[in-house]
């Protein structure tokens, strides 16, 4: 079989790569061109980026066997997340694997801002010893204003906590309990901190939100003398104020490792001595840079397979432990999705999806999307997977409801019941789990049943009467079709019931006719695919 190539538009890790090139053909073309990149993309399933490849639609229009663009790193601000999704194409970060670096790189600028180290430097190697200039400031005692109180926030915060620092943070997006467990004095406001902070360090992502959201009023209500730190990304802290604080005095130093365009080598904020500037430089440690590029590895090799990735961006987040626990549960919601349109074919217009049970405690939204993505691979041109999936079934005109219920009422422990509606309920399934963590579908439209959802399962409907069973059975014998397993399901005694037969063996459609005409079958069997 043709191995699958994989892009690498930018440097990573030898680690990384080696763990790629052990399944894919992989071309590492670090720093190759944008007019190059537009034209060879469509040789490529994935494509490996950092901060400097821009994604965008032209991209991901041409390279149409793309199915992830692995983020070598945390920030997906150079990658059209909504056009990857709406094109089908996974995007997966290394969001814990250069936090550590990130924080600690924070650290280094704050310091080397408070004590005018680079400053010092290179006034001594350009053979001048004075040290009148460069009296700095302690960080001890001072007040640390963090913004964004997420994976480098927190750290920041700790690690300023060892330096006997007063720690207060703005971030409207987390839970109390968060500040308390990193030491932070929650502020209510942004221009809360802005005012009690002696030195500010923001830690958000770029976006509309957040972009220039530190411009020349906020930075006004900042004491005298501040000092800035941006490990972030360029332009939460507005360039052309931290110009103007610098040169009124109103900042002190500023600490910064990211620039509003990069990469940058001229700036009229290289021109001042109190700033301290390294060219995105924040998760370039050997420990994480070889973290990153093992972890983006591993995962354009899950995607490839067509396994879960752990860390999509355009996809629910998970942990990895509730991943593992769900992923029956994923496995379940596909086949269960797959069954109506081998049963039906009219359009459906609702979806009611109801969990029940402990698995509730879970983020379920991952199984209403694998029960999409089983729902509508079969019909669909488009390649659907898990991150397109929702939106194409919208697309459709399909209207998804989910319910959650925190017990089962039967003797199952968890329960996922799909209910389909066309201009009627056409489909009510229900599934579970086995003890072996294999699917399960324990009842079809009210008919109760316990049928494996693997290989070839044959459903048909029959009369509930002695002599209709026997003699099919024997139909399928006879012509060399093994039964693995099969459940007879009735709702009341004497009426309509249903078979749901795991067979071994391909049932061609002139059997299917003759067992059509066995005595007292009602329906012409149907062969489902799991
Ligand atoms: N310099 C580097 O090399 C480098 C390395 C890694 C990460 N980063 C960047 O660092 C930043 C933080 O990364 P992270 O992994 O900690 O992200 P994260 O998602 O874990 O944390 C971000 C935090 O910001 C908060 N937030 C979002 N909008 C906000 C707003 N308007 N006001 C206040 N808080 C807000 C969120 O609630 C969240 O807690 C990102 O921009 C990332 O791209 C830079
Ligand atoms: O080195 C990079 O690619 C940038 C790293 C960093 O900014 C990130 O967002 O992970």
């Amino acid at each position: 079989m043709e191995r699958k190539k994989v892009l690498i538009s930018e440097r990573i890790a030898e680690e990384g790569v080696e763990i790629l090139k052990r399944e894919l053909d992989v071309d590492y073309r670090d720093g190759i061109s944008r007019e190059e990149l537009l034209s060879i993309i469509d040789r490529y399933d994935a494509l490996i980026v950092r901060s400097v490849t821009r994604v965008d639609e032209e991209l991901i229009q041409r390279g149409k066997r793309l199915k992830i663009v692995g983020r070598a790193g945390n920030g997906v601000d150079n990658i059209d997340v909504d056009v990857c999704t709406r094109y089908g194409v996974i995007v997966a970060n290394t969001p814990d694997s250069n936090t550590i670096s990130a924080a600690e790189q924070t650290i280094a600028l704050m310091l080397a801002g408070a004590r005018k180290t680079a400053w010092a430097n290179n006034y001594l190697k350009s053979g001048v010893w004075d040290r009148k200039p460069f009296r700095g400031i302690e960080l001890y005692g001072k007040t640390v204003g963090i913004v964004g109180l997420g994976r480098i926030g927190s750290m920041v915060a700790t690690r300023l906590k060892a330096f006997n620092m007063r720690v207060i943070a703005y971030d409207p997006y987390i839970a109390d309990e968060r500040f308390e467990r990193f030491g932070a004095e929650k502020k209510e406001t942004l221009e809360e901190l802005m005012r009690e902070a002696d030195i500010i360090t923001v830690h958000t992502p770029r976006n509309e939100e957040t972009m220039h959201m530190i411009d020349e009023k906020m930075l006004s209500l900042a004491k005298d003398g501040v000092g800035i730190v941006n490990c972030a990304r360029g332009g939460i802290i507005k360039e052309t104020a931290i110009i103007a604080g610098l040169e009124s005095g109103k900042i002190a130093f500023a600490g910064l490792d990211v620039f509003e365009k990069e990469p940058i080598t001229d700036s009229p904020l290289f021109k001042f001595n109190n700033v301290v500037v390294t060219p995105h430089l924040g998760a370039d440690t050997y420990e994480a840079q070889k973290r990153v590029g093992e972890d983006i590895a591993l995962q354009v090799i899950k995607a490839l397979r067509g396994e879960i990735v752990p860390n999509v961006v355009n996809l629910p987040t998970m942990l990895k432990e509730e991943l593992d626990y769900l992923k029956p549960y994923i496995t379940l919601a596909e086949k269960m999705g797959s069954i109506y349109y081998q049963l039906e074919r009219t359009p459906i217009s609702r979806i009611d999806v109801t969990y029940s049970g402990p698995i509730t405690k879970n983020e379920t939204e991952i199984l209403t999307i694998a029960l999409l993505k089983g729902l509508l691979s079969p019909v669909m041109e488009e390649k659907v997977n898990y991150v397109n999936a929702r939106l194409l079934a919208q697309d459709r005109g399909i209207k998804i409801y989910e319910h959650r219920e925190e017990q089962t009422n039967k003797r199952y422990k968890n329960l996922i019941n799909v209910k389909i509606f066309t201009n009627r309920c056409a489909l009510d399934i229900t599934g579970t789990i086995s003890r072996a963590k294999n699917p399960i579908l324990v009842e079809i439209n009210g008919y109760e049943t316990e049928t494996d959802l693997e290989g070839l399962v044959l459903i048909v409907e029959n009369e509930d009467r002695p002599r209709v069973i026997g003699p099919f059975a024997t139909i399928l014998g006879d012509h060399g079709i093994n039964i693995a397993s099969m459940k007879v399901a009735r709702r009341n005694k004497g009426e309509k019931a249903v078979m749901l037969i795991n067979v071994d063996n391909e049932v061609s459609e002139e059997l299917m006719d003759i067992l059509a005409k066995s005595d007292g079958i009602m329906s012409r069997p149907k062969l489902l695919r799991f």
